[in-house]
């Protein structure tokens, strides 16, 4: 997918929010279990009471990866029943060195043809150029994650003008790809750090994970994060897909992803 047509699903649905597909079998409503792939009946009904307020799916390749042979194909089931206009994140956080990255680009791109795939940056340029080799298909970075543990390497000081790790991933990786290539990660839960991000990456998409659950602010994000052209997308998983564990869960999903998108729509209007 193009980044004009990501703008394009945005305004069209006045909307930038990434429905996170973590479906964990232990977490879904009972009465699935007897059918014959639970994690793919459950994801089908998310999608179904979603699909008119998200304007991105990101399953977690670890929740699938988990069962095995199944739980791949549970993604790839789930992969073809997204609606082809929305964009599609595999969750995967990879990177390794340059021919065995080129093997994940391709499983993701190739094989399963998601939109995206997060990459972890740490292994540098060789690891990441390779995703990076895909018409139309995106990296998405991560630089400051939401988890309190991020900080024990990413907010370290790396130059004498005060430059973190996540601020130097980010202004290095920058001149590998362009604003129609790659994206970044950063967490909800620290709405400060944008400030700086959008001084090194005005134009650049931005992968916010971290509300609902982890209890980070929706405001706050679209406060420091947001550029004119909108720039976010701000994934929610478990505050969304477990809003409700009985038969109705597909219901207050999609109330959920609704009242996030009423609340998305009203700062789309600002902008
Ligand atoms: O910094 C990061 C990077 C990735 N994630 C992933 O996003 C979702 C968040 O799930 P919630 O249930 O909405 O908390 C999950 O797949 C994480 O692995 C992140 O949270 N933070």
């Amino acid at each position: 997918m193009t980044r004009q047509q990501l703008f394009e699903q945005i305004k069209e649905k006045e909307s930038f929010l990434c429905v996170g597909l973590d479906t964990d079998i232990k977490k879904i409503p009972k009465h699935l279990l007897d059918a014959e792939d639970p994690i793919f009946e459950f994801n089908k009904k998310i999608i179904d009471a979603t699909k008119e307020y998200a304007v991105a799916y990101k399953p977690n390749t670890a929740f699938y990866e988990a069962h095995g042979a199944k739980g791949w194909e549970s993604l790839q089931k789930t992969l073809e029943y997204i609606p082809k206009d929305i964009f599609t994140i595999a969750d995967a956080k990879r990177a390794d060195i340059g021919n065995t990255s080129s093997m994940y680009a391709r499983a993701f791109f190739e094989n399963m043809d998601f939109d995206s795939v997060t990459v972890a940056p740490y292994m540098g340029s060789d690891s990441v150029k390779p995703f990076l080799e895909f018409d139309r298909k995106w990296v998405i970075l991560l630089a400051a994650t939401s988890n309190p543990g991020g900080l024990d390497f990413q907010d370290v000081i790396v130059s004498s003008d005060g430059e973190k790790l996540y601020e130097r991933v980010i202004r290095k990786s920058a001149e590998w790809g362009n604003a129609n290539n790659i994206m970044y990660v950063v967490g909800a839960t620290r709405p400060e750090a944008l400030i700086g991000i959008r001084r090194l990456v005005p134009e650049h998409f931005l992968l916010i994970p971290g509300v609902g659950a982890q209890g980070g602010d929706l405001k706050a994000v679209c406060k420091y994060g947001m550029n004119k052209h909108c720039g976010l997308l701000v994934n929610s998983s478990r505050g969304i897909i477990y809003s409700d564990s009985t038969e109705k869960f597909a219901e207050a999903a999609g109330k959920e992803a609704h009242k996030i998108q009423v609340e998305m729509a009203e700062i789309l209007q600002r902008l």
